[in-house]
């Protein structure tokens, strides 16, 4: 049904926030993965909005139904970008009126505990930790829509709530001056964010899955460096987010920002652009010069009030050409 006024002009609908546990065990040494799943679809579901047709609905409840067997059956099952891929491929295979699948894939933070043995500090075998809120986020899109045989996807990866403070190496100064400024320029000040990094790759096609066979989903045989299929990137893109985080003697949040997606778009050929956004946590000295202490000059600075709000938010996207 539209009438003169108006139309259905999107559509998409599933399910939000199913927490899965996934425990692989090796012997005795277990791999373990929790994750946040959303997983949305698209496809001729208009008349479930327009004329309460349920017929052409995929109950939300069966999606998430799907999610906990995929996260059963699925030999992708620890590696959220696969996971992702062979969950949204499985939906829009199965269905076929769904000609589009959104998964969303958050992944929580679990780390080996590391123990005391024979030849020094070990992790664990069993035991974990959650050291940290950040997350590791990967979105897939699948798309179907050029039939269940030409199926293709866009797959963008990063991390969230990566939370990092340096207390010296990082400056600002030189910006506009006017009557609205009372910011002082300083040579040196505590720097710290909340790394927010997304990362899209080139986009692929996913080989048709055999009908029958829900747990297959083929992996390409040769995994070019930097792809999707690559599982060193999510690694390798933490690893330099961190150490240029370190080791950059900033200028302001924007150039360490643009330093850091430059790197990640150089050791990975797969990727395509690299976003950031950080919000700069600010750390205000705090003036006691009333009680006669010296706490402003900035490289001497040693009390500081963590201030939550306002933050800056420096964001930025570096595409590769
Ligand atoms: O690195 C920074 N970038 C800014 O744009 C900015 N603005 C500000 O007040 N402090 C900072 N720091």
């Amino acid at each position: 049904m539209s009438d003169e006024l108006s139309y259905l002009s999107a559509a998409r609908y599933g399910k939000d926030k199913v927490r899965v546990f996934r425990v692989v065990r090796e012997g005795t040494w277990h791999h373990i993965v929790e994750y946040n799943v959303q997983a949305l679809l698209e496809g001729d579901i208009e008349t479930s909005y327009t004329e309460a047709d349920n017929s052409v609905v995929v109950a939300t409840d069966s999606i998430k139904n799907i999610t906990y067997y995929m996260a059963k059956v699925s030999p992708h099952v620890l590696n959220p970008e696969r996971f992702a891929l062979h969950l949204g491929t499985h939906l829009v295979s199965k269905y076929s009126h769904i000609h589009k699948a959104f998964v969303t894939v958050e992944q929580l933070r679990w780390s080996r505990i590391p123990v005391p043995g024979d030849q020094g500090t070990t992790e664990h075998p069993h035991s974990f930790i959650r050291d940290g809120d950040e997350k590791r986020i990967v979105k897939v899109e699948i798309d179907a829509s050029k039939g269940k045989d030409k199926i293709t996807a866009k797959v963008t990866s990063g991390i969230s709530d990566l939370l990092v403070l340096k207390t010296t190496e990082s400056a600002f100064s030189g910006f506009v001056r006017d009557k609205y400024t009372t910011l002082k320029e300083v040579d040196d000040r505590i720097l710290s964010t909340s790394i927010d990094l997304t990362y899209t790759f080139s986009p692929i096609d996913i080989p048709k899955p055999a009908d029958a066979d829900v747990e297959q989903f083929d992996v390409p045989s040769e995994i070019a460096p930097g792809s999707v299929w690559d599982t060193s990137v999510a690694a390798s893109a933490r690893k330099v987010t961190l150490e240029t985080f370190a080791s950059d003697n900033s200028a302001s949040v924007q150039a360490t920002l643009y330093r850091m997606a430059r790197l990640i778009l150089t050791q990975n050929p797969g990727v395509q652009t690299v976003s950031y956004a950080l919000p700069n946590k600010h750390y205000i000295p705090v003036d006691m010069s009333y009680l006669g202490v010296e706490n402003l000059v900035p490289s001497q600075a040693e009390v500081f009030m963590p201030v939550a709000a306002p933050s800056g938010l420096i964001t930025a996207t570096v595409s590769r050409k």
